[in-house]
């Protein structure tokens, strides 16, 4: 089944049209990632299927729905985004606890003491956090905290947008591992979008390479390991990233 389903997908800020004919399928369970020079549009791709840039043509489907316009709820018990800064993403003023039980509250979901404890659980959070701030986490636990409430509505599919970028090197591996683990156990389909190319080896079965709004190769990850993309802005980013690998994952 297909898990996200893009066609001629054409995003637009106000009259500034930012991609162009944006066409993918992936496929559920993939991991595939969306590479590419920084302003080409990636993020922009993430926040229309979120529904956070309403201003768009062309198709968007998520498992097999086509997504309207603005805001869906139905959707988001499908579909969830975790951003990349996780101390801006949370809240300053509410406590681990009321950040994770806000999206049951929303959807009239019960017994959310216990949903909380297993979702802390489950990204590796120690239960004495819960009733903390924000503030008194660590970067990594922040994150771990943002991707626990975008798992509380049990979605199939998350949406990254470069989910480790903000944290040290060391931190980025306990991540990386995380999101590893989490898409085994929970079978989750993963569209990321990263500038670094290790991360796409170590998480990834697919990537997509963006520029100037336009997707210009898609290729398995065996590609990119093998070095064989094909694409000569493809190839430029390859020979760009040479040397930076991953420190431990
Ligand atoms: N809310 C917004 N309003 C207007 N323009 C925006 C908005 N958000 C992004 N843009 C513009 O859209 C273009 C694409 O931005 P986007 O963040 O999708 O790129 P990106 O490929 O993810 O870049 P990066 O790798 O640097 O994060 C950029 O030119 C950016 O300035």
């Amino acid at each position: 089944m297909t898990a996200i389903s893009l066609k001629n997908l054409d995003i637009s800020y106000g009259h500034t049209q930012i991609t162009h004919g944006v066409t993918l399928d992936i496929a559920a369970g993939a991991s595939f990632a969306l590479v590419g020079e920084s302003g080409s549009g990636k993020s922009t791709v993430l926040k229309a299927i979120a529904g956070l840039a309403p201003q768009w043509k062309g198709d968007i489907a998520v498992n097999g729905k086509p997504r309207s316009h603005g805001i869906d709820r139905g959707f988001s018990k499908m579909c969830q985004m975790v951003f990349q800064d996780p101390y801006g993403s949370l809240h300053p003023r509410k406590t681990i606890d009321t950040t994770l039980s806000e999206p049951l509250d929303i959807h009239g979901i019960g017994n959310q003491g216990k949903r909380v404890e297993e979702t802390m659980a489950a990204v590796g959070l120690d239960r004495r956090f819960r009733f903390r701030f924000p503030h008194q986490l660590s970067g990594g636990q922040r994150q771990r905290v943002a991707i626990a409430r975008a798992l509380m509505l049990e979605p199939r599919i998350l949406l990254l947008d470069e989910p480790t970028s903000a944290l040290d090197v060391s931190v980025q591996a306990e991540i990386l591992n995380l999101l590893k683990r989490l898409r085994r156990e929970q079978g989750l389909t993963y569209l990321m979008v990263t500038h670094n190319l290790p991360v796409v080896s170590f998480l990834c079965d697919r990537l997509a390479v963006m520029r100037g709004g336009r997707i210009v190769e898609v290729a398995d990850v065996a590609q990119l390991k093998a070095g064989t993309l094909v694409d000569p802005y493809s190839r430029e980013l390859l020979a760009a990233n040479k040397g930076h690998a991953l420190e431990s994952a």
